[in-house]
């Protein structure tokens, strides 16, 4: 055993996080590939719950960061919006390896990453499952703030879908990046992502060949920002402005955007409420209306790890 192997094994049992044996799972299948390493789909023997083993690649990154993950994942894992970390395992069929064998063994999300999710299905969303979304990111983003800590890398490929439930599950480990990142970095991201929900694509997308990426980060440093989309409710419009407005002071916190995305909810579950009673009347009048708006899929939030309703 090496020191690396020391400092990890003591994080394991600093914080109380299991160990599975590498020869428990079966199955196991790349599934990706990310700055730090692969990720692999693997089933364990014993209960045969699918989840994701996520290795490092010695060269990309330290001990320290891996350590550092660890400890985020296990302050926020109480959060049915951020993936699960289940525990670590060690692939001892590579001993000639540094202990960057190690991987993490996480909740599997089963739908792939938000920005595929958008482009595949965007067109069957409801404006309630896309606010649903919202929502559901703005709420593991508000429990990661809760813990001061700031994701710093926030964007629809860094989200993945589970059952229909978008999960946000990597904090950054990216502690050398030149920018200066804070929480109202974070609120930026939220405001582009909830663009990216009305839309189905990601901002500027048309506008991105490389030699217009210059300008183009010019012209978004200067204020400019995506046309809205026909249809988005104005509420929904002005959550998103505020939060990428150019100066950061005069962005909400997430606590604020989390609220305001409840209220647009809750204040359209009265609207099919309100429909659903003219609607009665009509009927009881001898005329029929079929005009329900928005589908009523908000429990999505609620049943969490339900087969049928949950949201990277
Ligand atoms: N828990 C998971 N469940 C299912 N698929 C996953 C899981 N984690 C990662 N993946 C898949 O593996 C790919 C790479 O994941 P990774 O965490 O390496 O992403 P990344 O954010 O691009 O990497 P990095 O954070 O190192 O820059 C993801 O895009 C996704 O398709």
């Amino acid at each position: 055993m090496n020191s690396s192997d020391d400092l990890i094994q003591k994080c394991l049992i600093d914080w109380r996080i299991k160990f599975y044996e590498y020869t428990r799972f079966k199955d196991i299948e790349l599934i990706g590939e990310g700055g730090h390493g692969k990720v692999y789909r693997a089933t364990h023997k014993n209960n045969e719950i699918t989840v994701a083993l996520k290795s490092f690649k010695s060269n990309n990154v330290t001990i320290k960061e891996i350590v550092n993950e660890l400890k985020l994942h296990c302050k926020v894992d109480m959060h049915s919006n951020i993936i699960r970390l289940h525990g670590a395992t060690k692939n001892e069929d590579q001993p000639n390896l540094s202990s960057l064998n190690y991987m993490f063994v996480l909740e599997y999300a089963d739908s792939g990453t938000l920005r595929s999710y958008l482009r595949n299905h965007f067109n069957y969303l409801s404006w309630n499952d896309k606010i649903n979304f919202a929502l559901q990111i703005a709420s593991a983003i508000k429990s990661l703030h809760a813990e001061d800590i700031i994701h710093r890398d926030l964007h629809s490929n860094n989200i993945l879908i589970h059952q229909k439930n978008p999960q946000s599950f990597e904090g950054s480990r990216n502690e050398n990046r030149t920018f200066i990142f804070n929480k109202k970095s974070d609120v930026y991201s939220v405001g582009v992502l909830l663009w990216e929900l009305s839309s189905g694509y990601p901002p500027f997308k048309d506008d991105v060949k490389p030699y217009q990426l210059a300008s183009l980060i010019v012209d978004i440093k200067n204020g400019v920002r995506e046309t809205h989309i026909e249809g988005t409710p104005s509420e929904y419009i002005k959550i998103y402005s505020e939060c990428w407005q150019h100066n950061p002071d005069s962005r909400p916190d997430i606590q604020q955007v989390f609220l305001g995305l409840k209220n647009l909810i809750t204040n359209n579950k009265q609207s099919i409420n309100r429909i659903a009673q003219d609607s009665n009347t009509l009927e009881t009048h001898g005329s029929t209306r079929n005009s329900l708006f928005i589908s009523d899929s908000t429990e999505g939030i609620l049943m969490q790890n339900t087969s049928s309703s949950l949201l990277n």
